[in-house]
Order: C-alpha cells, then structure tokens, then sequence
C-alpha cells in the first residue's frame, strides 16, 4: 500500500496552491501550503513533510536563501523548486547546491505529477531506515526490518557490513520481492556517505528517452522540449549514492552510457559536449537472470563485469524457509499495531500452510498475505481461515508460476475466474488465452442481443483493463507506482484509467469496482 505523502507547497499565488490541494488529493497525499517562506519554515519545522515544493522567488526570501534554511532543518528531504522563465538560471544553481528537481511555470500535469511521484519515492527510501536484525529489535521501531536468520540472509548481513562502507559498486540480484530495495538502503544507511543523498532510479519505469535525460541531464536545445538544462541523477548524486533498480532492462545505448561513467566517472549531458565528473556511489539490482541476458546479447558483459565488483545475492524464499515463522512474527506483529488489531499469534495449521506454498512474490507477497490475515482476522489467532485461497488451496495457485503443479480440471468454484472485487488475494486460477477470449466473445455476444447498444467494443475492452488493473493493483497491494511499471502505462494513465473504470484503492488497500 502507498503510504501517505506529506506535500509540503510554498508559494505566493494562491493559483498554485490550488493546483496542488486539486491534483493531489488523500488518502495518497496530505497537502499543506504556505504563501511565504516565514509561514513555510515553520509549517517543515512543526510537520516534517515528506516533500517540499517551493517559488523561487518568495515575497519574504530568495528561493535559495529558503533552500538553505530548509537543508539546515533536514537535508534528507527532497525539496522541488517552482520556476518562471525569468529565474530558471536560479534553479538550476539551486540543484547543484541541493534541490530535487525545478519545475517550470506553468506547470504541467504529467511532469508535475512525475516529479512528485520520484520526489516521495526518494524521500521514502532515503528516510525510512533499514536494519540488520543485530541493530535493533524490531519492537516498536520505525523503518524496515530485516528479518532471518537462516545461513543465506547471515550471509547477506556479512556482506552488507563488509561492504557498506567500501567505496565500491555493488550490485544486488534476486527475484522480485526478494528484498533488493531494502538492502541497499541499508548499504546506504551503513556506508559514509549515509549523511549525503541517496537518489533511486528505477530503468524499467522511465521510458529510454527520458531516461537518459534523468541519469545524464542535458543542455538547452538538447532535443524538442528541452528548453532548459537539466542537471541529470549522475551529477546529483555526486559525493551520495545513486540506486539503480532494475538495471537488467536498461536499452544497449543506456548501457553502454552507463559502462562510460562506471569506468572514467565521467559522462556527457545529452546534447552537451563537456565532460561532467561524478563521485556518486553506485548500487545496482535487478530480478533478471544477467547471465542469460548476457547469453542473448541483452545485457553487455563488459558492463556486468564492472557491475560485478562485488555482488550480493538475494534467495528466494522458498529457499529460506526456515525463516519463515520468524518473518510472519515480524509482519504479524507489525500489522496487528498498524491496523489496532490484536492478532498476534498463529496456529500449527496455518504455519503449515504457509510452509507449503511456493511464495513466487517472495516476501512481499508473504508480507501482503499477512497484512490481509490482520484485516480480515476475527479472533486473536491466525487460523486457515484468515489466508488466500491461493495458500490454502494448492489449485488455485497461478499456474504460469508453480509450473510443476497439475492444472485442476474445473476449479471448484463458480467464480468468475478473474477473481472477485474487493479480494486483493485472489490470485487469477490458472486459465488459458483461448478460454479468456471466449469468456470475452461471450460477453459481446450478449451485448449484441441488445439492438440499441452501439457501443460494445469499448465496453468490452474496458471489462479486459479492469482485469488488467484491478489484478495488478492486488498483486501490488494497491502501490500506484508499482502497478504502473508492472502494466507498462504511466502512473498517471494509471490514474486516469482507474477514475474512468471505476476502481478504487480504499485506506487497507483493498481493490474495488463498480461494474
Ligand atoms: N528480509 C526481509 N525482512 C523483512 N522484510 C523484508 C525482507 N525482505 C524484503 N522485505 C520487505 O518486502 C517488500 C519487498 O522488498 P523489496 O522492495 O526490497 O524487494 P525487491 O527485491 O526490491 O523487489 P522488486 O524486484 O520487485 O523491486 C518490502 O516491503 C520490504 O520491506
């Protein structure tokens, strides 16, 4: 589930600050404003927002006198400066002593909604501390924990202590859900440049042209659009860590760009020709299989080499399952205080079913199984009941991901076989394509009988994008960023599609539709 971001808007024009109260609404985003820079200080000093969007030019204080106070009072927070044409020079200044990102007047939906949407995500990983299970108990504590203690994760704690404060390139690998985020944050928070930024890129969500823009930057004139400089993450991040996630997707061209700063710590802003130096750490992870992808000639070797200092390498859970009970005390034990529900301990029956799933989403699907158990629990013990039919019934697991288990004849259900709304557990059962298309074609045909509906392609092809979103948004226990790499549309078609589909995220994460 997305948590709520505190957005933090400084600016004199009530205009903008109505742009923002209308754009960014709960439960994703909490809006505060302030009409100057004296209002603005103290607004970050009594409710530490999670992200500041600032004028550049305030009636009391220049932006960057502003930018200054605000880094003195928490430099983990990323701060978004608002620019005219007038003042951009400013702003770009303002980024190379610490702003995020500016944004120019008028300000655009799409690109104002995708600056805010990295700006939280970075601001989330910077400041939510990961621990190692030695740090802290995780009792009471705020951040991410991680748990296990079976020999793979003591093997993973050794080499985060080993190599956190190394100043080496580190490459995380595993399946998805494994934990890779988590534990470069914690290679960020243990390393020496734990006070500097921490910057996340993730390569599959930004599509390449963007893409080389957002790590390299670029120059005036660079290309149709690019009517200002723009200092890239590379440039950013220097004397901090840049995260690269998902890196096996990155294009050739992004990679051989990559493999030029790995190698000199060099590189060029798109459509510029002066080498820029960069000192930023790297720490790269991907869930693919880079030896594969080298085998294919998808991913450069050279690159993978270089990457390949030093390589931390993530089990799947079910090759860890020993840590299993440990991991559902913790996410029990979390979720009972988050959500005020005494559940807090679980029966035989349960651990065993649990133990005998295959967990393709790793932990985060543990993590999302368990978060619904607390929601849905009646009692003070997790019992079967409380678990997915996914868990607790071996044919209702996806077939494309347990590709051993037998495909049920006819699942025991007169459900559809999309799943219901509402269950965010529901894992589609195992149907084929040509199935589906004939649910479809039925579907139309029925439609057809009525004479006066003249508009059936559409609502067809809406009923397959609700499936699409609706099951992406379970899976992802309704995370919008998430989803939205996963369907391969932009967070904001995302946002728009939902509002026209009627599908909701409520406050547990729960997906529903009105059809
Ligand atoms: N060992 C662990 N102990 C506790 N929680 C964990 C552990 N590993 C992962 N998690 C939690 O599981 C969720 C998924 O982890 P994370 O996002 O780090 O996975 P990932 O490997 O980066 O996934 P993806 O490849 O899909 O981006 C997060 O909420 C994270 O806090």
């Amino acid at each position: 589930m997305d948590i709520t971001t505190k957005l933090l808007v400084i600016d004199d024009e009530p205009l903008i600050l109505d742009v923002f109260e209308c754009a960014f609404s709960q439960p994703e985003y909490i809006v505060q404003t302030a009409q100057n820079a004296a209002e603005g200080l103290a607004a970050f000093r009594d409710n530490r927002p999670d992200v500041v969007l600032m004028d550049v030019q305030m009636p009391d204080c220049t932006g960057l006198e502003a930018l200054a106070q605000l880094q003195r009072l928490d430099p983990k927070i990323p701060i978004v400066l608002m620019t005219g044409h007038g003042t951009a020079a400013t702003a770009i200044e303002a980024m190379r002593i610490g702003a995020f990102e500016y944004l120019l007047k008028p300000l655009q939906m799409e690109n104002l909604t995708q600056v805010v949407t990295s700006a939280a995500e970075t601001s989330r990983m910077t400041r939510t501390p990961a621990f190692l299970p030695s740090e802290t108990p995780h009792q009471g504590n705020h951040g991410d924990c991680i748990v296990g203690s079976s020999r793979a994760m003591q093997e993973v704690y050794r080499a985060i202590g080993r190599v956190a404060s190394r100043n080496v390139t580190v490459l995380i690998l595993g399946e998805s859900g494994t934990g890779k985020e988590v534990v470069a944050r914690a290679i960020y928070q243990y390393s020496d440049r734990a006070a500097q930024r921490f910057l996340p890129v993730n390569c599959a969500a930004i599509p390449e042209h963007l893409l080389e823009s957002e790590l390299f930057g670029h120059e005036k004139g660079a290309f149709t659009g690019a009517d200002r400089k723009r200092i890239g993450k590379f440039e950013l991040a220097s004397e901090g860590t840049l995260f690269l996630d998902e890196i096996g997707d990155m294009t050739p061209l992004m990679q051989t760009k990559i493999l030029r700063v790995v190698q000199d710590q060099q590189f060029e802003r798109v459509g510029g020709s002066e080498s820029v130096q960069t000192d930023a750490r790297l720490i790269a992870a991907t869930n693919r299989d880079l030896a594969k992808a080298i085998a294919d000639g998808s991913f450069r070797s050279d690159l993978f080499y270089r990457l390949n200092v030093y390589t931390i390498e993530l089990p799947p859970l079910r090759e860890r399952m020993e840590d299993l009970p440990e991991l559902v005390d913790y996410f029990l034990y979390r979720y009972s205080h988050e959500l005020k529900k005494p559940l807090t301990s679980y029966s035989p029956e349960a651990l065993e079913q649990l133990n005998a799933y295959q967990w393709p989403g790793n932990i985060r699907e543990l993590q999302s199984v368990i978060k619904r158990a607390v929601l849905e629990a009646t009692g003070p013990v997790l019992v079967p009941a409380f678990l997915p039919d996914s868990i607790r019934r071996p044919q209702f697991r996806l077939a494309s991901l347990s590709p051993a288990e037998p495909t049920p004849a006819s699942p025991p259900t007169t459900e559809s076989p999309l799943g219901r709304a509402g269950d965010n557990s529901k894992l589609a059962r195992p149907i084929t394509a040509t199935a589906l298309a004939e649910a479809l074609e039925a579907l139309a045909a029925q439609q057809l009988s009525n004479d006066s509906n003249n508009n059936i392609f559409e609502e067809v092809v809406a009923v397959a994008e609700r499936a699409a979103i609706a099951a992406t948004l379970r899976c992802t226990n309704g995370n919008l960023t998430e989803s939205s790499r996963r369907l391969g549309i932009s967070r904001t078609t995302l946002r728009a599609k939902m509002l026209s589909l009627q599908i909701h995220v409520d406050q547990n994460a729960v997906v529903n539709y009105s059809e």
